[in-house]
């Protein structure tokens, strides 16, 4: 998938939400730990590991619109870092359950923050498309539900969020 139209969207939003809120010291760590927070969300909607529920997973609709939230702040982690260079999405087959998926993402997402390396970068690009692909999201549903809520945080912005 070509990323570079995501990181344009992207950088775009990120200045918009900067300068409506006035911010001007340096973000990464907290979107750091939004990543994290909204990997968490992610998985609570799944419900993969919730071993003592009957209960199934939220609709997929929800499910993907939780997931290009943490689309949003990988990308924004990687123009804080200047690692908006990359061009195809880096994927790798990584066959395991949803809750061993998570926990390797959650690890790759610590290891970069202490590190942001591009090699680290492309790893987290790696894990979140192995969630994606085990969730049955085609690139296509990706880009399109990443635009929608793009534009949905605008509206947010612009409604005093
Ligand atoms: O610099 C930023 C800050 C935020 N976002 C986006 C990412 C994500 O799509 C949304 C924040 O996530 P969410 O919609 O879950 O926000 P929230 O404040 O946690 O929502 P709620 O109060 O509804 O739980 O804002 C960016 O793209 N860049």
């Amino acid at each position: 998938m070509q990323l570079q139209q995501l990181f344009t969207m992207q950088k775009s939003l990120d200045s918009y939400i900067q300068k409506e809120k006035n911010v001007s010291h340096d973000v990464f760590f907290e979107k750091g730990l939004a990543l994290l927070v909204e990997l968490a969300e992610l998985a609570n909607e799944t419900r993969c590991f919730k071993f003592w529920s009957a209960k199934g997973p939220s609709d997929k609709e929800t499910i993907l619109e939780e997931y290009v939230d943490s689309i949003h702040f990988l990308l924004s982690l990687g123009i804080e870092k200047q690692l908006d260079d990359l061009e195809n999405w880096p994927v790798e087959d990584r066959e395991e359950s949803l809750t061993q998926l998570f926990l390797h993402t959650h690890a790759s997402i610590q290891h970069f923050l202490e590190e942001p390396s591009k090699p680290l970068y492309e790893e987290v690009w790696k894990w979140y498309g192995a969630i994606g692909t085990s969730l049955g999201f085609t690139h296509q549903q990706i880009v399109q539900a990443y635009i929608d809520k793009n534009e949905k945080n605008y509206e947010r912005q612009r409604s005093g969020y």
